[in-house]
């Protein structure tokens, strides 16, 4: 656990970047930080491994306080992963990844198969591990940056915006790719960014600040979605707060029945019934199958886009299951709302 208590920063120039922040960041778990820029995430990070330090207050990384510990030490026992990857130009992809490895005295040849190994932890295929920085596109350098960060198998690891360079497709895979790690891996994740999707999508605990460093309120996603603490954390999360709790519900508990006979719209299957797409007369929509794991969000979205409201259901191999109606879809859309609220 990563524990703050009434910590303060003001910078020699005046600036209150940090003000009176007491948070709780739980181990083994993401917590990220939001808000507008200058409110002082990234000085919050930061403060975790010393790379600024505090004006006053507490932080303790396991229950020990960062300013008892030497700082060097603490920074290689933290990963740290920043928006244009911050990898060293002059050296191979596999020897930034065996940096810090080597600053802990492993010996070349180790850290050589750990950095190996780490590549393609982070899906890169083997012979990138050859290549300079430049050499590689963005979400590349980002992946090879995440694999650095995690080279010594630190128990913590610092994101400050790793994914804003990246265009939207690639950002996305690049959040997939963590959350998947963070499975396997369980690291205890301090994660940065201007973004309140990315925030829904990685975080389990979400804290948004505002100017002046002010914590404002941190909760699980679906807390703040389903009870935004005031009309700043309300506006911050946007227009579309109630969407967004759908997209971390699941379509599973929506009943579905078998796909109508007879009507204007016929499902059309192929010979191992799977939904092709919805046909009348001389016209076809295209239709997107879902699964039982798919998101709420988008069973809404494709039932406004069906021309019959329904949507249809798939197993893992993509085999017609049933469908469900838009009725329904909506129905437990707001029960997602209503259960948020009562659970906060
Ligand atoms: N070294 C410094 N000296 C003086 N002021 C600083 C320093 N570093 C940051 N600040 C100020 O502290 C405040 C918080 O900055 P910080 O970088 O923590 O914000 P942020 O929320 O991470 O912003 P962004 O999203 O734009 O990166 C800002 O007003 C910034 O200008």
């Amino acid at each position: 656990m990563i524990q703050f208590d009434a910590v303060h920063k003001r910078f020699p120039n005046g600036t209150t970047a940090v003000h009176d922040l007491t948070l709780r960041m739980p181990e083994g778990g993401v917590t990220v930080l939001v808000g507008s820029s200058g409110c002082g995430k990234t000085t919050t990070l930061r403060m975790i491994n010393r790379m600024v330090e505090p004006t006053s207050g507490t932080i303790r990384v396991g229950g020990k306080d960062v300013q008892q510990q030497d700082a060097a030490e603490l920074r290689r026992s933290i990963g740290y992963v920043i928006q244009q990857s911050g990898l060293f130009p002059h050296r191979t992809v596999l020897d930034n990844i065996a940096t810090v490895p080597l600053l802990l005295g492993w010996g070349r040849r180790k850290a050589r198969t750990k950095a190996a190994e780490l590549l393609e932890t982070v899906g890169l295929p083997a012979e990138t591990g050859r290549r300079y920085p430049h050499q590689l596109s963005g979400g590349q350098q980002q992946r090879v940056g995440v694999a650095r960060a995690l080279a010594a198998d630190p128990p913590v690891l610092l994101m400050d915006e790793p994914f804003g360079a990246v265009d939207p497709v690639v950002r996305t895979q690049l959040q997939d790719e963590l959350l998947r790690l963070q499975k396997e891996l369980s690291k205890t994740i301090v994660f940065v960014t201007h973004d309140i999707d990315e925030a829904v999508r990685l975080g389990d605990r979400i804290a948004v600040f505002r100017t002046g460093g002010h914590l404002v309120q941190c909760a699980p996603p679906d807390e703040l979605l389903a009870r935004p603490a005031d009309d700043f954390v309300a506006d911050f999360l946007g227009a579309e707060r109630g969407l967004k709790l759908l997209s971390l519900r699941t379509l599973a508990d929506v009943p579905q029945g078998p796909a109508p006979a007879g009507g204007t719209w016929t499902l059309v299957l192929d010979e191992a019934r799977r939904p092709l797409h919805w046909a009348a007369d001389d016209t076809r929509i295209p239709v997107r199958p879902l699964k039982d794991t798919d998101s709420l969000l988008s069973a809404l979205n494709e039932s406004v886009a069906s021309p019959t409201g329904l949507v249809a259901r798939v197993d893992a191999d993509g085999v017609l299951t049933g469908v469900s109606s838009r009725d329904d879809i909506h129905e437990h859309a707001g029960q997602a709302h209503t259960e948020a609220r009562v659970a906060a």
